[in-house]
């Protein structure tokens, strides 16, 4: 079993311990945080060795009758790989420690693609990361729409991605971050970081993105028009999309109109935290005119990124190849979603 550590254990580190946790060949050496919040209570209830990510925040963690196992160099040095999920900025510190310690690291999307060997997304570019010791995964935008454009570019050539994302305000546990009464264009200047993000993965991908703040908490949304390289129907590209793993087509026999019906379909399944780790394409907005695709599609910026990290550890130190690795993690995690009442006997079990 490959020795994971996970060095911030916020929104997407507890979720990347809880996917690690759950593989057949990696296990969770220990997560290291910050403060001994409700989150350190979480963590040590999992049964994960915890440590502080600071050096000065040990006497808190003790004040706060935390047993710690020691700090994050401590933890670095017991991890065969280390995720690091961190607060943007602090990956970037942290990997010359990676570094001097000869141990392979992955960092989150708000790091620089100039600090690390590559950009990841399983399905675009897995081969990338291949014995890698420094390795980004893209951020959760950027990752919804490589998943998207991998396929399309396979099928059909991609000639232009023209994208609006509706973003979320803030996480639900960030109560201190807005809009709350607005919408703002975030940022003014076109194009959005995400055009350019997508290109350290798809870098002659022809692209150009623009990006929206909104007083919402629970996923991103998508507005897509893509020019692609020949003329498929619409119902076409409806089956492709529903034969990728990680996308889930919303089928109209699920009355689901919207965000908050999709992280309900989630919990009602039975997934930790109601997570949604797939793309969410509403199947009844796919229409192809004229060899142009317009659709909408819903990410949940908390959890799509953390089948790519389990994926990244994979592809880093040769556990599997990007089939197996892919196949194993959906199925260790359950995802893949039905399309209709009528498919759900193809469903992962939760
Ligand atoms: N949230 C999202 O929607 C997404 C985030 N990402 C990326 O993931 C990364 C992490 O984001 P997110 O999980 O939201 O952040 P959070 O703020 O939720 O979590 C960050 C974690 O890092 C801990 N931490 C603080 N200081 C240090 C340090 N010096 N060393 C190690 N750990 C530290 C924090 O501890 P404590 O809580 O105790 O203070 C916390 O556990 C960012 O790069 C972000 O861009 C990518 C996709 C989506
Ligand atoms: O990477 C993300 O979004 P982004 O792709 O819009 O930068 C995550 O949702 C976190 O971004 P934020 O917390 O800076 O809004």
């Amino acid at each position: 079993m490959l020795k994971v550590g996970i060095n911030g254990y916020g929104t997407i580190g507890k979720r990347v311990a809880d996917a690690v946790a759950a593989q057949p060949d990696m296990t969770v050496c220990g997560v290291a945080k910050a403060s001994p919040d409700f989150g350190a209570d979480g963590a040590v209830r999992r049964g994960y060795p915890l440590y502080s990510a600071r050096d000065d925040r040990v006497n808190a963690f003790r004040e706060a009758g935390y047993e710690l196992a020691g700090t994050s160099d401590d933890l670095i040095a017991e991890s065969e790989v280390v995720v690091d999920a961190a607060p943007g900025g602090i990956g970037a510190e942290n990997l010359p420690r990676y570094e001097a310690a000869g141990v392979p690291a992955i960092v989150q999307g708000k790091e620089s693609d100039d600090l690390v060997e590559t950009s990841f997304n399983a399905r675009a570019n897995f081969e990338d990361a291949e014995g890698a010791d420094a390795v980004r995964v893209v951020s959760c935008n950027t990752t919804g729409l490589s998943r998207l454009v991998a396929p399309l570019e396979e099928n059909y050539g991609v000639e232009k991605v023209r994208a609006t994302l509706v973003r979320r305000g803030g996480d639900p546990d960030q109560t201190g971050r807005g809009p709350i009464n607005d919408i703002l264009p975030d940022p003014i200047a076109v194009p959005s970081h995400h055009g350019p993000d997508v290109n350290t993965i798809f870098p002659e991908l022809s692209i150009d993105t623009m990006g929206l703040k909104v007083p919402a908490t629970l996923m991103h949304m998508h507005s897509l028009n893509i020019e692609l390289g020949s003329d498929p129907s619409s119902e076409e590209l409806r089956e492709l999309l529903g034969g990728e793993s990680r996308v889930f087509v919303v089928g109209d026999d699920f009355s689901i109109d919207g965000t908050g019906k999709l992280r309900e379909f989630a919990r009602d399944r039975g997934r930790p935290r109601g997570d949604l780790w797939e793309n969410c394409v509403w199947g009844e907005s796919i229409t192809v005119k004229d060899s142009e695709l317009y659709m909408f599609q819903a990410i949940h910026q908390e959890s799509d990124v953390i089948p790519e990290n389990v994926d990244a550890i994979r592809a880093m130190t040769g556990l599997a190849d990007k089939e197996e690795s892919m196949r194993i993690t959906d199925e260790a995690l359950g995802i893949g979603l039905p399309e209709s009442r009528e498919s759900s006997a193809v469903v992962s079990p939760v």
